[in-house]
């Protein structure tokens, strides 16, 4: 067995955590999937996909979306996580006080800079949506909208590079398969 750092007890209160914050939020697919799959969809493609190990990082990833999306705060994670997975989150963490066009602007800089961890948990998180967007439409989106958050994505992508080459891999496929590489 892998070496585990992180007791069982501690990983099954982030699991209930997120799932709590997130309980009354929907994604904005047509089937209005609880958002929790998606956070719940991005750590097990680190763990089944990307082959990492560190629980601190796949607890970041369970907990990406609830600073933003939630009223969590960094305050909270970092109490009942520490304050690695706290870092991590709040590194992929959007400012929501500023414009969108600003907030998509700035996932691109940050990228660039991103520690590794918090790379990975972008890559997935990147992985998951553009799956999701293979498949689906969100509601109130045009088919243009959804060909610029690809093309929007590749750059936000193109500044995590070197971190997951199997991540890394199966999101140029999607890049491939929409013509953008
Ligand atoms: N593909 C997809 N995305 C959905 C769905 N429901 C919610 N989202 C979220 O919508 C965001 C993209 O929509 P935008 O209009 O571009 O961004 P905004 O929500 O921040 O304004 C993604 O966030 P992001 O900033 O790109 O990433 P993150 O917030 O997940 O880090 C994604 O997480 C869904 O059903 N499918
Ligand atoms: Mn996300």
């Amino acid at each position: 067995m892998e070496v585990q750092l992180i007791s069982i007890s501690l990983f099954m209160k982030c699991v209930q955590f997120a799932a709590h914050k997130h309980r009354d939020q929907r994604r904005k697919d047509p089937f209005e999937t609880p958002y929790i799959n998606h956070p719940v969809n991005v750590a097990t493609i680190l763990a089944s996909e990307g082959n990492v190990k560190d629980e601190e990082i796949i607890m970041a990833a369970l907990l990406h979306d609830t600073v933003e999306d939630t009223a969590t705060t960094f305050e909270e994670i970092e109490e009942l996580f520490g304050p690695v997975v706290c870092g991590i989150v709040r590194e992929v963490t959007d400012d929501k006080t500023l414009e969108k066009q600003e907030r998509k602007r700035l996932q691109i800089v940050h990228a660039a800079t991103a520690s590794h961890k918090a790379k990975l948990v972008k890559l997935a998180d990147k992985l998951d949506n553009l799956r999701d967007l293979l498949v689906n439409t969100p509601k109130g989106w045009t088919l243009e909208r959804k060909e610029e958050y690809f093309v929007w994505a590749k750059e936000v992508v193109d500044n995590l590079r070197g971190t997951n080459a199997v991540l890394e891999g199966k999101l140029d496929a999607i890049f491939k398969q929409k013509n953008l590489l």
